[in-house]
């Protein structure tokens, strides 16, 4: 087959070196197979796009423990590493970064998720997801949640 009249091919647009950002994120699903998406809050980028909860994994830090971190900081829950599985992830090149974002899945926790960072919840089935607009990486994990979950 050649690659040009295939719909995934795009030429590659040369630019300088991008730094590589390493976020950690989950979705957490509930016993109805909603996921649980959060609105960025006004001020950060991307504001009122909704998204996956985690964040940056720091130096030294492993993508499973920067989930279990920030799950805790952001939302008050407790989660196990070994309850993390990872299913998918997103690689994409931002204006000033590229994103390379492991997505886990997470089925137990402890506690109820309360937004402690001002954000709003969403628990959404992934076949809803469209009606909730996404950060550009996350858009080609909403069929794999739809095939996964
Ligand atoms: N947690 C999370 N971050 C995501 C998703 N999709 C996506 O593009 N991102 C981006 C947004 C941020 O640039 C980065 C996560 O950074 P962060 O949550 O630790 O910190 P932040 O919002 O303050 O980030 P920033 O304003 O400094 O860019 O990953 C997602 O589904 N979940």
């Amino acid at each position: 087959m050649s690659g040009g009249d295939t719909p995934c091919w795009q030429e590659p647009v040369r630019k300088g070196p991008v730094r590589t950002v390493l976020v950690a994120a989950v979705a957490l699903v509930d016993a109805d197979g909603r996921v649980l998406l959060a609105q960025r809050p006004p001020g950060k980028s991307m504001a009122g796009l909704w998204e996956f909860p985690g964040g940056k994994v720091d130096a030294g830090e492993t993508p499973e423990a920067a989930l279990v971190r920030e799950l805790k900081e952001e939302l008050g829950i407790d989660t196990a590493e070994s309850c993390l599985a990872p299913i998918a992830f997103a690689s994409h090149t931002y204006e000033t970064f590229h994103l390379l974002m492991p997505l886990y899945a997470a089925r137990v926790w402890k506690g109820t998720p309360t937004p402690l960072e001002g954000q709003q919840l969403a628990w959404v089935k992934p076949v809803r997801m469209g009606d909730y607009p996404m950060p550009p990486a996350d858009i080609p994990l909403i069929p794999i949640l739809r095939d996964l979950l």
